[in-house]
């Protein structure tokens, strides 16, 4: 199913889970269909972020600004949402930040040419590289097993 519209993919996905009805928004929607939730579309709407492709960290940051990572707010979603959301979120959460510096930490990471890197996007079931960034990786230190 195709959507014109991504605010309606937003609530297509709140509707079909409840499986009560099977016109939406004027789509029929029939019984069994997997609906997926454009993201991509919904992270880039001025209607749901000010300003999308602006880089804007601090809008994560505070009370007032603060989206839920637990499923309830589906404006951001990156563990999934309802029942069948991420079950290694809180796992993830706590350790991401320790993986990312414990790689810059024990490895030098070195680019194989001099292209810079490339953010061209492959919007696939997720948004992909369309050049896959490729570099060399060296060991700052001996390791020892
Ligand atoms: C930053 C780290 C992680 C991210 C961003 C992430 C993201 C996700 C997403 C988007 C889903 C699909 C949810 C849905 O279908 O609505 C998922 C499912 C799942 N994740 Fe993660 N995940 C992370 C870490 C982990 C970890 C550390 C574990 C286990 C130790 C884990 C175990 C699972 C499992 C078992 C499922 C399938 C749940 C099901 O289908 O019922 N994830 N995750």
């Amino acid at each position: 199913m195709t959507t014109h519209n991504h605010i309606d993919n937003f609530w297509v996905f709140a509707l079909v889970s409840k499986c009560t009805q099977e016109n939406i928004d004027g789509y029929h929607v029939p019984e069994g269909t997997t609906a997926m939730v454009n993201m991509w579309a919904i992270a880039r709407d001025p209607e749901v972020w000010r300003d999308p492709l602006e880089f804007m960290p601090e809008r994560f940051m505070g009370e007032e600004n603060e989206f839920s990572i637990f499923g309830s707010d589906l404006r951001l979603a990156p563990f999934g949402a309802g029942r069948r959301s991420c079950p290694g979120k809180n796992l993830g959460l706590t350790t991401v930040t320790f993986w990312v510096a414990k790689l810059l930490h024990e490895f030098e990471w070195l680019p194989l040419d001099d292209g810079g890197v490339d953010l061209t996007e492959l919007l696939r079931l997720s948004c992909e590289m369309a050049n896959p960034l490729t570099v060399q990786v060296r060991p700052r230190r001996e390791l020892s097993c």
